[in-house]
């Protein structure tokens, strides 16, 4: 612990809250994601230690990178030693353009969308097993001061290895459950990419497609029905495709994320270019 300064709070990750700290050594500064595990059933301490075996796995440049973890078995906390983002997370950057009722750009929506595909095609096609995130929403991903996304707290995910080809239902939040979750069929990869949908259709209309629900059975029935208000008519009808793309009911006629790289990313440089 000596080795880090404590800065500041800065909110919380699954598990537990996360901090602004100073390396001492060299005055970098760093975040620390502080979880108790004192209380812990088995299952979520495994999640734990899972979370901490595939971050340390991971080197990409829109994923938080892991640093070093301490353990403090007297207090039973675990510090994740991660990447910091000075930007915050990306529900800040909706919120604060919601409230300003400013439209976030459409070559931001396509440049975040190509960043987050390009760390999700990191995560499932990787040699030691496909690596699904389970819990893609705005509060997990992160901007560094050139507004670079970075992909985070894998708090839920989980490596598919071996035997284990699917894993296992029903984790994720509710707003960003994908039609096989709640038909109790096995989150893949095509689930990640339902999340990813439902995020850049939330970037593009400050709310998620479906919401306005009492209940999660009236959510879970709209998200069956696939029935969502459309994009604004001041986007590009390539983005609201795009968006209808990821949000394919029949995860099976969904595309990959190898699919979507390969089909649009000649159209994200063309709204790159289009700024200038
Ligand atoms: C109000 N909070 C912030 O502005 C904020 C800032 C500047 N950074 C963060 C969070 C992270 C950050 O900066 N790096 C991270 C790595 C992993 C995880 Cl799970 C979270 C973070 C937050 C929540």
């Amino acid at each position: 612990m000596d080795k880090y300064e404590h800065v500041g709070y800065l909110g919380k990750g699954s598990f537990g809250c996360v901090s602004k700290i100073k390396r001492k050594e060299d005055g970098r500064i760093l975040v620390w994601k502080e979880i108790n595990y004192g209380e812990m059933k088995e299952k979520e301490k495994q999640l734990l230690v899972n979370e901490v075996n595939i971050l340390q796995k991971l080197k990409h440049t829109n994923i938080v990178r892991y640093y070093d973890r301490i353990i403090d078995a007297h207090q039973t906390k675990i510090y994740i030693i991660m990447e910091y983002c000075v930007g915050g997370d990306l529900g800040q950057l909706i919120q604060k353009c919601k409230s300003d009722r400013q439209p976030i750009e459409e070559e931001v929506i396509w440049r975040t969308l190509l960043q987050i595909l390009s760390a999700l095609h990191e995560i499932h096609n990787r040699k030691d097993g496909v690596i699904l995130h389970r819990d893609l929403k705005p509060g997990n991903l992160f901007l560094d001061d050139r507004g670079n996304i970075k992909l985070g707290d894998f708090g839920l995910a989980k490596i598919l290895t071996g035997g284990a080809q699917h894993a296992q239902t029903f984790v994720g939040t509710p707003h960003y459950m994908s039609p096989e979750q709640i038909y109790s069929k096995p989150y893949n990869d095509k689930s990640d990419v339902w999340s990813v949908g439902c995020l850049i259709y939330e970037m593009a209309t400050f709310k998620p497609p479906f919401h306005e629900a009492v209940t999660h059975n009236q959510l879970y029935d709209k998200i069956k029905q696939g029935v969502y208000d459309p994009v604004p008519n001041y986007y590009s009808k390539d983005l609201s495709d795009v968006i209808s793309k990821m949000m394919t009911l029949d995860n099976h006629k969904r595309p990959s994320v190898h699919d979507l790289l390969h089909t649009f990313a000649p159209l994200a440089l063309r709204y790159k270019e289009k700024k200038i």
